[in-house]
């Protein structure tokens, strides 16, 4: 089986035009196929600061009315996906920007809670996902880069959460690839201690994982970006870790190199 990469790529680098620029020259140095997923939430924030739309957060998860639906769209779907887009293509990676509604990609359903209404919020499965879309632009020589907008097939734009996809995405695809997952951002990997970034977990299981997190050490976004990366390796992806955005090359390359591996 042929080898794939999905990488995830987080927001606190994606709003920083230099990191976002060192990134993508380290990722052109790849030289193996990859999907990119990316996230934004800090832009669509400002975004929708400037317009007086308030926004509202549970767990770090957007409440999106139809108002904030409008600015993620914009956010995700147009600046943010196109502005990565043109950068790969400075390094000769032709590559092709996606949400979940364009080839059917990611059909999604809108999520139902007894006590929060979290709007305009999608739910994906990975029976759903329309892998053999993404086989032929891959078999074409292209390299998609797909935003966190999905659709409920009913003409309804949903908003689902990035790191969910990149899971979602690098398990459907595993059944016909050696998948290896990683999700990048702006510290060298999982930490020991927030203060300290010479403190990596090299390895981290579910147990260690649990531990952590009752204790604090793991906490925010983290904790679903790790739960969405035990369900990708429990879902048959080859693997999965998570490290720094400048580092994102080296460590595909060598097993050795600086970030958290979970396992
Ligand atoms: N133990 C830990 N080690 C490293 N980072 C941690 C830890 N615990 C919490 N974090 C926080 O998790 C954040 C990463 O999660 P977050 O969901 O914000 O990622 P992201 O991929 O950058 O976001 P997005 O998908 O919204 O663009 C880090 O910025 C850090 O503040």
């Amino acid at each position: 089986m042929k080898t794939l990469n999905i990488i995830k790529i987080g927001g606190n680098v994606i709003d920083d035009e230099s990191k976002l620029n060192d990134f993508i020259q380290s990722l052109a140095s790849l030289n193996e196929p990859f999907i990119l997923v990316h996230g934004g939430g800090k832009l669509a924030t400002n975004l929708a600061e400037k317009l007086n739309i308030p926004q509202q957060l549970i767990e770090g998860r957007r409440i999106t009315d139809a108002e904030t639906l409008k600015i993620t769209t914009m956010v995700y779907a147009g600046y943010i996906n196109k502005n990565i887009v043109a950068k790969l293509q400075k390094h000769h990676i032709n590559s092709v920007g996606l949400s979940g509604a364009d080839g059917n990609l990611i059909p999604a359903t809108k999520r139902i809670h007894q006590e929060i209404d979290y709007g305009f919020v999608g739910d994906i499965s990975i029976e759903n996902v329309n892998s053999n879309f993404l086989d032929l632009l891959l078999q074409s020589g292209l390299t998609p880069v797909i935003c966190a907008i999905t659709h409920d097939k009913q003409g309804q734009l949903l908003n689902t959460n990035a790191d969910t996809i990149a899971s979602v995405l690098a398990s459907a695809l595993a059944t016909s690839f050696q998948v290896k997952l990683t999700y990048c951002f702006e510290k060298k990997g999982v930490l020991n201690n927030s203060d300290d970034e010479n403190s990596v977990i090299k390895n981290l299981d579910w147990d260690t994982f649990q531990k952590l997190k009752e204790e604090g050490i793991i906490n925010k976004g983290m904790v679903p970006k790790i739960k969405n990366a035990f369900d990708a390796l429990v879902n048959g992806v080859e693997e999965v870790g998570i490290t720094s955005a400048e580092n994102i090359t080296n460590f595909i390359k060598s097993n050795h190199y600086e970030g958290t591996r979970i396992n």
